[in-house]
């Protein structure tokens, strides 16, 4: 097989789309992707696994610099709602963040420089476990990555807010610094009947998640940004037991690494605070942590004025959002940038029913092989 025709990239995407797999465990993701690979021209190709991820570097005729571009692979716990005919097969499991349309993009560029050999060289990064726990600072920090180390990178991200036809970036910051939140609540247990006897969990942390709203809006400052949320809530075991363990999950965002800091003192301060007034244990994990995703302004500036000249695409310099992306680590040692991809979709990421437009696929194929050229 040569370049991909948009057909072929349609069917690759949906046959991804049925087989989403959480962080570390895209076994059948990577098979896949390896056997896309192998369908195309290998003269200029050299391919190697790292986990569960793969990484190509393509040999450029003439090289001055080498250029890595990065799709992340794992899908999220989701039960999918949106009526595909090609719906997910795993089931609880779905490409709810678009990561589907972002192998299915790299794989048809890469369809692209398998047959016209690039000037430069061209790594392409297949990267595990965007969503958690991580994959991109093991990885980064790999042998495998440090032999082929790119001198600049690029990637981007699919944004159902946006037509498809809209490309939007920013110099600087794009995305926000995150950190995972677990926290778990040990108390007493007991009858329904005698609340006297027990220490219930379930007002504990249901006091705690409502303490937790105060941060935001009474410690972090006005002129700043943060966003703290509890996105689940678990706890006991039956209607007339007491529960004597209850947990929340959630994530914490920031716009620098000082609030992200100080909102954590806070947490930890709050949860002190409970334990002495609850009289109860409590256990607080912050899980993945990923760093800001800070766009390089030269590479940045550089690419508006590609996209601006090819006059082909709305280009949009968005403002800095509060999702996080452990590409970040990628650009923290690296020079490069992130951008969103207009897909359409009246569901977001992370729903249900996320529903984004395959012709957007194609245009960034087009977008990004000429940029790459
Ligand atoms: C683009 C996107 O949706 N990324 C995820 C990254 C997850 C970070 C981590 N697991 C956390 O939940 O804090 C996001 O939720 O923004």
């Amino acid at each position: 097989m040569s370049v991909m025709d948009e057909q072929q990239l349609f069917e690759l995407r949906r046959a991804l789309h049925q087989i989403p797999e959480l962080g570390f465990q895209e076994k059948k993701t990577q098979e896949r992707l390896l056997t896309e690979i192998s369908k195309l021209p290998q003269t200029h190709l050299e391919v190697q696994t790292w986990e569960t991820g793969v990484l190509v570097r393509v040999q450029g005729s003439n090289p001055t610099e080498t250029i890595g571009y990065r799709a992340d692979i794992d899908g999220l716990p989701i039960k999918e709602e949106t009526g595909f005919p090609f719906t997910s097969q795993h089931d609880g499991k779905m490409h709810a963040c678009g990561h589907d349309f972002h192998m299915t993009i790299a794989i048809g560029v890469l369809s692209f420089f398998a047959s016209q050999q690039p000037e430069n060289n061209l790594v392409f990064v297949f990267q595990p476990a965007e969503e958690g726990p991580g994959g991109a600072k093991p990885m980064l920090e790999s042998e495998l990555f440090q032999a082929w180390r790119p001198d600049k990178m690029i990637a981007l991200h699919i944004a159902p807010e946006y037509e498809v036809g809209t490309i939007a970036t920013r110099p600087g910051l794009l995305f926000a610094n995150t950190s995972e939140l677990f926290i778990d609540f040990y108390g007493k247990g007991g009858h329904a009947a005698t609340p006297h006897q027990a220490n219930d969990m379930v007002v504990a942390a249901s006091h705690f998640v409502t303490q937790l709203q105060t941060i935001v809006s009474r410690n972090v400052s006005p002129l700043d940004s943060a966003v703290v949320t509890i996105g689940t809530i678990s706890g006991g075991t039956k209607q007339n037991i007491i529960a004597e363990h209850a947990r929340v999950e959630g994530t914490i965002r920031t716009l620098s690494q000082t609030s992200m800091q100080q909102v954590k003192e806070r947490i930890e301060s709050l949860l002190s605070g409970m334990e002495v007034s609850f009289s109860c244990e409590t256990k607080l994990d912050y899980g993945a942590n990923y760093l800001q995703v800070y766009n390089h302004e030269e590479e940045t500036n550089a690419f508006l004025q590609y996209l601006e000249d090819r006059g082909d695409v709305d280009v949009v310099v968005c403002r800095e959002a509060m999702t996080g992306e452990d590409f970040g680590y990628f650009l923290d040692e690296i020079p490069g940038l992130m951008f969103w991809l207009g897909v359409h979709s009246e569901y977001g990421l992370h729903s249900s029913k996320l529903d984004p437009q395959e012709e957007a696929i194609s245009q960034a194929v087009k977008v990004l092989t000429g940029y790459l050229s």
